[in-house]
């Protein structure tokens, strides 16, 4: 079970605005390295503690009247496949058209939750125009005006009945899960595969209830582990038309499900000079985002042509490139002549125990706080700052809390620095972590 909230509907009822309201608009640090650009197309949000993924098909869905009914329906049957509940944008404004009765036709076949919603019922009068849509025959509307947010709180509610709470418990809880993600090419499926090889030992499949992915779960080295499989190979003949598409929801989808995120990266496309490229920066961009631990994997190695200083090179070009986010370890592989798998995987799963550490207070205390009294946050207009305690949350990704008097001075290039020498002091490679700071 994974928080994916997808929003559906025609051209121009308002998806992306109401995509916007639904996603916290704080900025990544990853928005400010040169080539990511923040995708229009997914985000995430919380809600009275839940936290969930919103897929907005806006861009995708071809956009004009006479959409024939075989387009819509391979969108969205797309979407609702990959999502938890559906939002079925309709527009108050213009009543229904002969194209939402298109999309409410596909949309009554889905075994899923699928709530229509009228936006801009910017007024009362407009929402009681809303009860109009009844005879979409797919329940009660929720009137909303998606620009001002007016009447998402409800909508809202009802969205995150659907979804777990954090830690609630299922059998796999404690079992890190790995989704291999990647352009296509790079390798994952042959890497897949050469993890299937005579090493494993497959513990069980458990097959998905409600889509045809299967989690295989291993043991390797005493561990287990669930890789999700997100090779798509399956679907992938039927899918031709819109590869780009599907694969976007499915890296979206394993990403939401995963712990860490094995990136694999074509060694024969990284430029010593300029590190990455846009495609592969996005996905570490949307792991990190998204909180999940990451492990960049180099692949076709034995493509390159190497001397003793190539990987010291390379690694060097992508921290370069990535920087300020350089906490990921990096490790150079040839899945086709087997070359450092095992290590891959034996870093994978340190990863996770990085990810799923908890420092005692004390100990947290002892060491930061001995940081802070050498080099003190500056004052900020004759204010001096002072932080007195720390703690670890309790939350599924390390993220810390600093209780001092004024954390409203605390600038980011002290935030940094304390992040630096969190990861100095206590190991948390391939993990984000956070430092919020409060008042006390
Ligand atoms: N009055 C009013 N207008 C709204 C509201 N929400 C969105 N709009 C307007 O509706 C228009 C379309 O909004 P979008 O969010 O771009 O619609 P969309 O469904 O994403 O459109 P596509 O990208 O074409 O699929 C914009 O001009 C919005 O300003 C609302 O609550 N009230
Ligand atoms: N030389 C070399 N070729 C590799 C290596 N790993 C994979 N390949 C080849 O690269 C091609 C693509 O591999 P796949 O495993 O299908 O890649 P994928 O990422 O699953 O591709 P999509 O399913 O299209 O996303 C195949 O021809 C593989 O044999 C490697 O380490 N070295």
């Amino acid at each position: 079970m994974s928080n994916i909230v997808a929003i559906v509907g025609r051209p121009n009822v308002g998806k992306s605005t109401l995509f916007n309201r639904l996603i916290e608009q704080k900025k990544a640090i990853m928005d400010n390295v040169s080539g990511v650009t923040r995708d229009r197309h997914y985000g995430y949000g919380e809600w009275i503690g839940k936290y969930y993924t919103v897929i907005d098909t806006g861009g995708y869905v071809v956009g004009s009247e006479d959409t024939f009914e075989g387009a819509i329906r391979e969108q969205v049957e797309l979407a609702i496949e990959e999502a938890d509940v559906c939002l079925f944008v309709v527009d108050c404004t213009t009543g229904i058209t002969d194209l939402d009765k298109d999309f409410a036709k596909v949309l009554r076949k889905s075994k899923k939750p699928v709530y229509i919603v009228a936006n801009k019922a910017d007024t009362y009068e407009k929402g009681m125009d809303a009860v109009e849509f009844y005879e979409l025959g797919m329940g009660d509307p929720f009137a909303i005006a998606a620009e001002s947010g007016s009447g998402t709180g409800d909508l809202l509610d009802a969205v995150v009945s659907h979804f777990e709470e954090e830690g609630v418990e299922n059998p796999n809880a404690g079992i890190p899960k790995i989704a291999i993600l990647g352009k296509p090419n790079v390798g994952k499926s042959s890497f897949l595969n050469a993890l299937l090889g005579k090493e494993r030992s497959i513990v069980t499949d458990i097959a998905g209830t409600t889509r045809d992915a299967i989690d295989n779960h291993y043991n390797m080295f005493g561990k287990d582990f669930i890789i999700t499989d997100t090779a798509g190979i399956r679907r992938k003949a039927k899918m031709e038309d819109n590869i780009e598409y599907y694969s976007f929801l499915r890296t979206i989808k394993a990403m939401e499900e995963c712990d860490i995120a094995v990136i694999l990266i074509d060694a024969t496309t990284i430029d010593l000079q300029t590190g990455l490229q846009a495609q592969d920066m996005n996905i570490i961009s949307m792991a990190d985002r998204a909180k999940k631990g990451i492990v960049l994997m180099i692949n076709k190695w034995d493509l390159v042509e190497k001397d003793s200083m190539t990987s010291k090179r390379m690694e060097d070009a992508i921290r370069q490139r990535m920087a300020p986010l350089n906490y990921m370890p990096i490790i150079f592989t040839s899945v086709k002549e087997k070359q450092r798998i095992f290590q891959a995987v034996e870093m994978i799963l340190d990863v996770y125990e990085n990810k799923t550490k908890k420092i005692p207070t004390s100990k947290l205390n002892d060491v930061m706080l001995k940081v802070i009294e050498n080099y003190p946050p500056p004052a900020w207009k004759g204010k001096y700052i002072k932080i007195k305690y720390m703690t670890q949350l309790p939350t599924k990704s390390p993220s810390f809390v600093m209780f001092c008097n004024l954390p409203q001075y605390i600038r980011e290039s002290y935030e940094r620095y304390l992040e630096n020498q969190m990861r100095e002091h206590f190991d948390f490679t391939g993990v984000p972590i956070q430092i919020f700071f409060r008042q006390k």
